[in-house]
């Protein structure tokens, strides 16, 4: 029985892009997900909280002749971002956006378990709304909370990430890994502020900052193996409030990408080393935070990928593109290090990237990334 339509995935999508909200503060999207879960309820159904993750949801189907349970994951974090698209629907959090598209992926999970609250499930199948993914790591924090333990543990975990560069429901990706892993940089460069006139009197933050920032450029440049590329960008940059004072801190953000462990392990250890050479040059004190682990790299299961493939490119009514692999993170990647499973992009078609203020997405998408998904965990419980 088909009980999702457009419509109700658009309101969906439309009314969590109304909330927004930060890593670990999703209460306002955590009530909207749960009342209309709630609202679905029957008795192959279980819903599970959390209090040490209280924003997570779990929900859990039984099957109606289970061989195994397939877990399907979404995200439901926002970011800090001012939200730009001048939308009917435009948030009304101030300064923070689904510019990530959190609310597609949000929409489309609530379509499963409604479709699947009706339709019940050969295997076992468990629906995991994840806090945290845009920062703070939700989905270990998850794993490491024990969530994922007996009847709740997924033998294989599916989840999707929109895509503005594909076209509207176009499914994609890859036999290997999709997505970099990434660490977290925050750098505090303590120097001795004083008058701009008197330069010789001061250690200057701002003058040793650029040159890090410049010299972490090198990094991917010169140590990392061309061929295997990587990523050293800074988002945040802070210090100072007047022309002509020169501020006794400066402080900044960033991330660094690889796709392998080992690169990313190399790119950390020359920025530490940089960091120190620029600390002494300048005479200057440097505070480098760089935190790994996470954001692990989305590496798909090559056996599992294979089938999923085989899959969408067999079916006339799914769209699908062979990925390439990107330099954005997931802390997806973290739980397909625990549990074997397949990350996919789903084609939004828009002009601005994601985290981009004005991130439009083309809601044209939603039915057939729905559909696609449910048809791809049907017929893997059919296999
Ligand atoms: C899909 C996406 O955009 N994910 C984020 C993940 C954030 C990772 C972490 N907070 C970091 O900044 O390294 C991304 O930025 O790729």
């Amino acid at each position: 029985m088909t009980v999702v339509n457009f419509e109700a995935l658009q309101q969906y999508r439309r009314d969590l892009h109304l909330i927004p909200e930060l890593a670990l503060e999703e209460h306002q999207t955590h009530a909207y997900l749960l009342e209309k879960i709630k609202s679905w309820q029957n008795d192959t159904m279980r819903i599970r909280t959390v209090p040490e993750l209280p924003t997570a949801i779990l929900v859990r189907f039984q099957g109606t002749d289970p061989k195994r349970t397939i877990g399907y994951r979404t995200d439901i974090d926002a970011l800090p971002i001012a939200e730009q698209t001048g939308l009917p629907f435009e948030s009304t959090h101030p300064g923070m956006m689904h510019a990530c598209g959190h609310d597609v992926h949000m929409s489309l999970a609530l379509g499963l378990v409604h479709y699947f609250s009706q339709n019940q499930p050969k295997d076992n199948l468990v629906v995991f709304f994840q806090p945290a993914e845009e920062a703070k790591s939700g989905g270990k924090l998850a794993y490491d909370l024990g969530l994922f333990t007996d009847e709740w543990r997924p033998d294989e975990f599916y989840g999707i990430h929109d895509q503005p560069d594909l076209p509207a429901g176009t499914l994609s990706t890859l036999d290997g890994t999709l997505f970099a892993g990434t660490a977290e940089l925050k750098v505090a460069v303590h120097g001795q502020g004083g008058h701009a006139a008197y330069p010789h009197l001061v250690k200057d933050p701002i003058v040793a900052a650029s040159e890090l920032i410049m010299q972490f450029q090198t990094v991917v440049s010169r140590s990392v193996d061309p061929i295997k590329g990587g990523v050293v960008s800074i988002g945040v940059i802070n210090g100072g409030q007047a022309n002509n004072v020169i501020p006794d801190d400066v402080y900044f953000e960033g991330t660094v990408r690889s796709m392998t462990r080992v690169g990313l392990d190399l790119m950390m250890k020359r920025i530490r080393q940089i960091a120190a050479g620029v600390a002494l040059a300048n005479d200057i004190t440097i505070d480098v935070s760089l935190e790994s682990g996470s954001y692990l790299p989305v590496e798909n299961n090559s056996a599992l990928a294979q089938q999923v493939i085989t899959f969408m490119q067999s079916r006339d009514d799914i769209d699908f593109e062979v990925a390439q692999p990107a330099m954005t993170g997931e802390d997806f990647g973290y739980l397909l290090q625990q549990i074997p499973g397949v990350m996919l992009w789903l084609g939004v078609n828009d002009t601005h990237s994601l985290h981009s203020p004005k991130l439009n997405i083309d809601e044209s998408a939603l039915l057939p990334g729905f559909e696609a998904l449910k048809s791809l965990i049907e017929w893997r419980m059919a296999h």
